[in-house]
């Protein structure tokens, strides 16, 4: 995001950083960023092609769509891997309809599932029995929570992929545990990439 941007600017870097690492203050934080992109970087979208790609995943699944960035760089491997699904959350209609409009224009959108609503109860049922990647990009406070509705469904050698993990130190270390299940290692810039053993 913009250090520019009306949005921002409106709030103080202190308001900012409590709302992010809240486990409540989540809901008025990105409402108040909902005209805002925040997409992941160019290189960390191709970051995710890679390795969506070289895990040849058929099975992904995203929190936190916003525009649709990411979810465009996951689809289009996807497409390149032969196939498969990725089911995305986010809770902002007017995004939803963004990265609808975005994902249709990229001709992607019959291999995604946007799930509008709080990924907390989105991605709390209906998921496939096997999940090959598993992308984390909405609320930071709430990465460990969504991760664990995910854990048992990742297959072993499943990847997770945190954007901006930094901000979610209770996440990092419970992926970077000793005996946690995953082997894990801040990747390129504040990108922590975690590998599910087993
Ligand atoms: C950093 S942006 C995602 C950027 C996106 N991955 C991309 O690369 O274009 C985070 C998004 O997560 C959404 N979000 C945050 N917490 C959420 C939650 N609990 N459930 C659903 N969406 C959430 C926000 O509205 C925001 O659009």
């Amino acid at each position: 995001a913009s250090a520019t941007s009306p949005a921002l600017a409106s709030m103080s870097q202190e308001e900012r950083e409590r709302l992010m690492l809240s486990k409540t203050g989540y809901v008025e934080l990105y409402s108040r960023l909902k005209d805002l992109w925040l997409p992941v970087s160019r290189d960390t979208g191709t970051l995710l092609y890679m390795l969506a790609r070289s895990t040849r995943a058929r099975s992904i699944v995203e929190f936190g769509t916003s525009f649709g960035i990411s979810t465009l760089h996951l689809a289009a491997a996807l497409r390149d891997n032969g196939g498969g699904r990725l089911i995305t959350s986010e809770f902002e209609p007017s995004k939803v309809a963004k990265a609808r409009e975005h994902l249709t224009e990229g001709g992607l959108i019959d291999l995604v599932e946007i799930r509008e609503g709080d990924a907390l109860h989105t991605l709390a049922a209906g998921l496939p029995d096997s999940v090959d990647l598993l992308l984390l990009d909405g609320a930071k406070a709430l990465y460990r929570d969504v991760l664990a509705l995910l854990e048992g469904r990742l297959r072993p050698g499943a990847l997770v992929i945190a954007d901006n993990a930094d901000h979610s130190p209770e996440y990092l270390a419970y992926v970077r545990a000793p005996g946690s299940g995953f082997l894990s290692v801040p990747f390129a810039g504040d990108v922590e990439v975690s590998l599910k053993l087993g």
